[in-house]
């Protein structure tokens, strides 16, 4: 405790932005309270998010042997009959493991978690209210760090009951498994749903207002990764709205606005996220956030427009990711008590646990034409590496954007096994300022994926290099 106030900051939610706030304002010798309203730490990311879609993507890929069917067939199942149960199993332990790390490392560190929902008093105070209301406690600190998180968008006329029509968190609570699945919404929750269906052989169907999905990611990426869509069998229904959704039974009936209508045993609505704000009480700290419940900060300090309180992850927007997030975190920590950190990294990586992955850093080459950038492209697919062969994944593609003014990396597009550790290898040329001679002259470990690297730098090299008979390069 410092002055009069009970802490030097207290941190509202424990998702990736809170605990690493939390955690960074300990090791400046701060005190810190961490108030979660959910019964264990770790925020929408722990519980209902990021690890709990990539354990079940995870379980799946494992029980169905989907990483071994390019050499033992499509027929190839490690486990026949895979249950909800089974996937729950494996779930529950990944989630109990995480909370374990994350209590121990509040511990360890001195952070204090109070367990219930935070509301503003004025701009130094918070009460703390258990789950039924009943009023628990106040407390003061000299910072508040804002790190709610969002929930599931939940529309009036869509007929959520958690068991036939299910958002992003409740289709983790799945007792059965469904013989057919429709998600609405191809953002990046609905697309990695509906592949971890798919790849446990459901029938699925993707519906989406927009023309084209993952609109952000370079297009040939997203031709190779629709083709590995339609080899699933799933059935896509681009550029039409729903227009409504009703229960059938035992069945959910999507009518689209095309005049037509999907019929399947399960519904999963993944149509965006809302700011946890609403219970905040915002006004008595002189806040007010959006209509989508953000909060508006400095992109540099994370200051909110109160100096005192900060915000971060994803109740401030975009990009609203678990790795964006606890960067923020640790950022506003250090803001907030006097400790200036460079603004983070313009360039980030994205991370798409689909089946396949998808990965990428940088301008893609839609982005480079219309930057009127000269620029050459380098590709490898993964069946030109060895790896590719012993390990099994036969579908795959590595591209590598690169200015031919400076010869440096513009960008870096993955699509297919390990995308999504891959990337850090030419996320690191890429924001280090290098070119792709690194990869024309590095030696690469063999067999790895890694290699693809190499391949896609020496496709470039032979497409840039005037050929010695004065013909154009290949
Ligand atoms: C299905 C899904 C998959 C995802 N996959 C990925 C991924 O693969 N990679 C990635 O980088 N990101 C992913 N994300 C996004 C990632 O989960 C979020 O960016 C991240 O969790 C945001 O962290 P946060 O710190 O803002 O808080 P959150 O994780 O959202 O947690 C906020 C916490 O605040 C608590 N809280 C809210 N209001 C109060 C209150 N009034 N009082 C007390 N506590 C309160 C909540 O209970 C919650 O625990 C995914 C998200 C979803 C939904
Ligand atoms: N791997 C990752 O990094 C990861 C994984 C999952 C989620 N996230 C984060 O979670 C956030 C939320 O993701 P999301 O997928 O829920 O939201 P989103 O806003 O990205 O996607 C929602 C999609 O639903 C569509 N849609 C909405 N209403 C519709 C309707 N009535 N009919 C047809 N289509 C409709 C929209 O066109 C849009 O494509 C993302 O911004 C992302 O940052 C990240």
């Amino acid at each position: 405790m410092t002055g009069t106030r009970d802490y030097d900051i207290v941190v509202i939610g424990s998702g990736p932005a809170g605990r690493r706030a939390a955690v960074q304002a300990a090791k400046l010798g701060r005190s810190a309270l961490v108030i979660e309203k959910m019964s264990g730490v770790g925020g929408v990311c722990v519980h209902t998010g990021t690890i709990p879609s990539k354990t079940l993507r995870e379980a799946v890929l494992s029980l169905t042997g989907w990483r071994e069917r390019g050499i033992y067939g499509s027929g190839w199942r490690v486990k026949k009959d895979i249950t909800a149960a089974d996937l729950r199993a494996r779930l529950d332990q990944t989630v109990e493991r995480e909370v374990d790390v994350l209590d121990h490392q509040f511990a360890r560190n001195g952070v204090t978690v109070a367990h219930g929902a935070a509301r503003f008093v004025d701009g130094h105070h918070v009460e703390i209210a258990s789950g039924s209301g009943e009023l628990l406690r106040v407390v003061s600190a000299d910072r508040i760090l804002i790190a709610v998180g969002t929930r599931p968008f939940r529309p009036d006329d869509v007929p959520f009951d958690d068991r036939i029509v299910v958002d992003s968190d409740s289709i983790l609570a799945l007792e059965r498994l469904p013989r057919s699945l429709t998600v609405i919404g191809a953002g990046v929750i609905g697309i990695e749903y509906a592949t971890i269906f798919a790849a446990l052989d459901i029938q699925v169907t993707l519906v989406d207002a927009r023309e084209t999905i993952l609109d952000f990611v370079d297009r040939e990426i997203i031709a190779d990764f629709m083709h590995d869509l339609s080899d699933y069998g799933m059935v896509l229904r681009l550029g039409t709205r729903v227009k409504s959704i009703r229960k059938n039974g035992d069945q959910a009936v999507a009518e689209l606005e095309d005049g037509r209508q999907v019929c399947s045993d399960m519904l999963l609505y993944t149509g965006g996220r809302t700011g946890a704000t609403d219970g905040l009480n915002l006004e008595a700290c002189g806040l007010a956030a959006d209509a989508r419940g953000r909060l508006k900060v400095d992109p540099q300090t994370l200051q909110t427009a109160m100096p005192d309180i900060y915000a971060a992850g994803d109740v401030i927007g975009f990009p609203a990711l678990a790795a964006t997030s606890l960067e923020q975190g640790r950022l506003a920590a250090c803001h907030a008590f006097g400790y200036e950190l460079p603004a983070p990294e313009p360039v980030f990586p994205y991370g798409i646990y689909a089946v396949p992955e998808i990965s990428t850093i940088g301008l893609n080459e839609e982005e480079a034409r219309a930057k009127s950038i000269p620029y050459e492209c380098g590709i490898a697919r993964f069946r030109e590496t060895s790896r590719g062969h012993v390990t099994g994944p036969g579908s795959g593609m590595l591209k590598l954007v690169i200015s031919l003014q400076t010869r440096k990396l513009l960008g870096i597009h993955i699509v297919g096994e390990s995308a999504t550790e891959l990337i850090h290898i030419g996320q690191a040329v890429l924001t280090l300022g290098g070119t792709f001679d690194y990869f024309l002259n590095a030696t690469f470990n063999y067999p790895t994926l890694a290699e693809a690297y190499k391949i896609a730098a020496l496709d470039a090299w032979n497409r840039m290099m005037p050929r010695r008979d004065g013909r154009a390069p290949l």
